[in-house]
């Protein structure tokens, strides 16, 4: 096994209800990478991210993040009990439907990993609360959400709250950032609007960052690195290189390097989609001799 950072060494993974979800599945992430996962509905992307999030166990292979061991199959104790004595990962996660908790303002719901994480939380309640309460308004007011703080989710437009949630995801400085759709819900603009943030806060900070997303071109101008996956059960096809310099702009969007590499991303899904459509479904076997008959 290599050093990556993030490591999917031929992992298997069955649901309970008997769908394999992936198959021979390898996938190595560098640290400070920037990965996107794309391919046919239902390929297995979200379940990679399930897996390296230690929220699901391999049914064979290994899942390895930061050093340390998340999943092995075969193993009853939970994910992550068994590890090596590397630290846990600082992990932070966001979702296509941001999910607040209403009773909190903006800001409280940014603050929430640091109430749960350490080395945060055994500082929370004591002088550093303010220092994270101005650490959650400086991410908020680089997002465009500055004097937002105060509000409850309930009064936040739909991508005001998606920026909250990459706030929140980003508030206890992860070392992994785990994106599942995270901007699948929002009209193009705000969405573009969100590719510039998120590239910027990448920048910055160089999370090493896993992106589940259908949207071809956000995927050509986020990662650094695309995986095309097969359709269910999933394995990675084929990694492609983005070198597009950065920071990456709209504009470079519309330029025909970048046309062209979302034309052969779209192909190359389309072929997977019809590869699979093509695996032969086995024959019923005739009854008695009836191929002799057609034979005579
Ligand atoms: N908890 C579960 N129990 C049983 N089957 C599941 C479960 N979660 C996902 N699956 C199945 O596993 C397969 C992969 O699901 P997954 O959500 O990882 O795919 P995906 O590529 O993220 O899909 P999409 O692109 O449509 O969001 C699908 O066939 C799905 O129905």
């Amino acid at each position: 096994m290599g050093n990556a950072f993030i490591q999917l060494s031929d992992v298997m993974l069955r649901y309970g209800g008997g769908t394999i979800a992936l198959d021979h599945t390898t996938l190595d992430i560098e640290k400070g990478d920037f990965v996107a996962l794309v391919g046919p509905s239902g390929c297995g992307k979200s379940t990679i991210l399930k897996l390296v999030a230690g929220l699901l166990r391999p049914s064979a292979g290994a899942v390895i993040a930061g050093g340390r061991e998340v999943g092995a199959a075969g193993t009853l104790a939970p994910a992550g009990a068994h590890a090596s004595a590397a630290p846990r990962l600082r992990i932070g996660l966001a979702f296509q439907n941001p999910t607040m908790l209403p009773w909190l303002t903006i800001r409280e719901n940014v603050m929430i990993p640091l109430k749960i994480v350490e080395p945060f939380r055994q500082h929370y309640r004591s002088k550093k609360r303010g220092e994270y309460a101005e650490r959650a308004d400086a991410l908020l007011a680089q997002v465009g959400l500055k004097g937002f703080g105060d509000k409850r989710p309930w009064q936040l437009s739909g991508g005001m709250l998606q920026r909250a949630s990459l706030c929140r995801a980003l508030v206890h400085e992860p070392e992994l950032l785990l994106l599942d759709e995270p901007f699948g819900a929002l009209d193009q603009f705000t969405r573009e609007e969100l590719w510039d943030i998120m590239q910027t806060l990448w920048i910055a900070k160089r999370p090493t960052v896993l992106l589940v997303t259908h949207d071809l071109r956000e995927s050509a101008y986020l990662a650094n690195r695309i995986c095309v996956m097969s359709a269910r059960p999933g394995r990675i096809l084929e990694t492609r290189d983005v070198g597009f310099a950065r920071p990456r702009t709209l504009e470079s969007s519309y330029a025909p390097e970048f046309a062209a590499l979302v034309q052969q991303l779209r192909m190359r899904i389309a072929q997977a989609r019809r590869e699979s459509d093509a695996v032969p479904v086995p024959m019923p076997v005739p009854p008695g001799n009836v191929l002799e008959e057609v034979a005579a």
